[in-house]
């Protein structure tokens, strides 16, 4: 009986999940350093980076476990992941990857132990610990009954918890916030730890304290003497500035691993024993985790501004500000080439990306837009390109601009004056300038028509040697 049950492909897969899950140690949380949770910031690229920094667990961002109940569980076997995918739009709502199983934990926000539960059941296999958010103040948050509102309803939040230890076979843990007073912070830790979690994480800050006030490390230090499951520090990135400074404040709080947001957020190589690495060699290797696990622009982009931090004022900041793709981020560090290779060696690989799961009208739209960027691609046989994005706070006046300065230089030689023509692809515009029977294009995808046809008059400037590329690249107008 159990050999022909194991010929089927259905009981198959259920026993390699299975055997998977069991084969997994389970995730000790004593001694640990500890990727923070982090909406926006603690995607896969961020939590492999940290890793490889050193870090020994890493928490996603939060995520809702309504839009988790309804997403769709696929392999995505071009990029070697498992995602998540809201069928509603195709969008990835959770993308995970063998290399970060066995140190992973999925931060959940819910109100409702049995929709916890059903998220719990969908997931336990793709990570090895599920963290139930208790101590996010937002409105959403609270309004929804999630968050710090279940440090108000202790016994909903030690239902929630129950119904989770008793039916998942991984750990579940909890983030809460400590309380105004220090008993009653006791109190609620012992309820919670009563339920079978395995650690609990504390921000050593009231529910109405910010960021910038101090946290509490005395309140840590005496709750963590009070209860005997391992206590996560969290909350001291304020004096964070090295690896050195984890430790420090893991031993001010007392407690048995510590946990880091902030300060990973800016310079995520804190975990790295060795010290800080240099903020360009840091924003590179995350460049090419995105391009290898297909991140978002807009996500990737998030997280190289809160490493730039106040240099995006610089003019190598501002044209990253103007980056609205992934290849044009990448150009920025050099990664060009890389990231040009690696996304076509995916598209032959299938990474098909939305397709499976689009609506109709989201899937024809798409498929537009692929017919639109196929076609731009022949028009471009025989132009010559650069990659040159335009930045008009470079330009004195109007009268310096490329379009000008190439339009009064056909005046001068006697020859008929440039015409443009430009190509549109979803939001971002590309142009081709024609000039003297030569058609000239800049690489960079522009916001606008008219920034795409400055793009394509310096390229033609450069080549015609109307431009020297160094100066330019100084000021911040010129990328190869
Ligand atoms: C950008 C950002 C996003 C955050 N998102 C979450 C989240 O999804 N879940 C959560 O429990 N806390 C979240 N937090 C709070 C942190 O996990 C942490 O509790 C807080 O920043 C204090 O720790 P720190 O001093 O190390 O920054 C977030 C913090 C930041 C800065």
């Amino acid at each position: 009986m159990l050999q022909l049950l194991s010929r089927s492909t259905k009981w198959h897969s259920f026993l390699n999940k299975f055997q998977n899950m069991k084969s997994r140690p389970k995730l000790d949380y004593r001694n640990k350093l500890i990727l923070a949770p982090m909406v926006r910031v603690g995607t896969l690229p961020m939590r492999l980076l940290a890793l490889e920094m050193g870090a020994d667990i890493v928490y996603t961002e939060e995520l809702i476990d309504l839009k988790l109940i309804k997403s769709i569980r696929r392999h995505n076997p071009a990029l070697g992941t498992v995602d998540f995918v809201d069928p509603s739009d195709g969008t990835v709502v959770f993308r995970t990857c063998a290399l970060e199983t066995s140190r992973l934990v999925l931060q959940m926000g819910t109100s409702d132990a049995a929709r916890a539960l059903a998220v719990g059941k969908l997931l336990q296999q793709d990570i090895s610990g599920l963290d139930i958010n208790m101590g996010c103040p937002k409105e959403f948050s609270i309004k929804g009954g999630m968050g710090a509102a279940l440090l108000a309803n202790p016994d909903k939040a030690a239902l929630i918890l129950r119904t989770l230890c008793s039916n998942l076979d991984i750990p579940v843990t909890c983030k809460i916030r400590i309380l105004p007073d220090l008993d009653d912070t006791i109190s609620l830790v012992e309820k919670l730890a009563d339920t079978g979690i395995a650690a609990i994480g504390i921000h050593a800050r009231t529910r109405d304290e910010r960021p910038q006030h101090r946290p509490h490390p005395d309140v840590l230090r005496a709750v963590a003497k009070a209860v005997s499951i391992p206590i996560i520090a969290n909350g001291g990135s304020r004096n964070m500035q090295k690896y050195e400074d984890i430790l420090k404040f893991q031993l001010e709080c007392g407690a048995d691993s510590v946990m880091v947001a902030r300060a990973a957020q800016i310079n995520v190589s804190i975990f790295r024993r060795d010290g800080l690495l240099p903020m360009d060699e840091l924003i590179e290797k995350y460049l090419r985790l995105c391009v290898d696990y297909d991140n978002a622009p807009h996500n990737a982009k998030y997280c190289v501004q809160n490493m730039l931090k106040e240099l995006q004022e610089t003019p190598r900041g501002k044209r990253f500000l103007q980056c609205q793709t992934l290849q044009q981020i990448c150009e920025i560090w050099h990664l060009g080439d890389y990231c040009r290779r690696k996304q076509k060696e995916l598209r032959t690989l299938g990474n098909s990306g939305r397709a499976e799961v689009e609506p109709p009208e989201a899937q024809a739209k798409r498929q537009k837009m692929e017919e639109a960027a196929t076609a731009i691609t022949d028009d471009f046989e025989g132009v010559i390109c650069r990659s040159m994005p335009f930045l008009r706070s470079t330009y004195a006046s109007d009268n310096h601009l490329p379009k000008t300065v190439l339009y009064v230089y056909a005046g001068r030689t006697g020859k008929s004056p440039p015409c443009y023509e430009t190509q549109q692809c979803d939001k971002l515009f590309r142009a081709i300038c024609s000039y003297d029977g030569q058609r000239y294009s800049s690489t960079f995808w522009e916001k606008n028509k008219k920034q795409a046809e400055q793009g394509a008059a310096l390229v033609a400037l450069l080549h015609l040697g109307q431009l020297q590329e160094e100066p330019l690249r100084e000021n911040g107008s010129l990328i190869n």
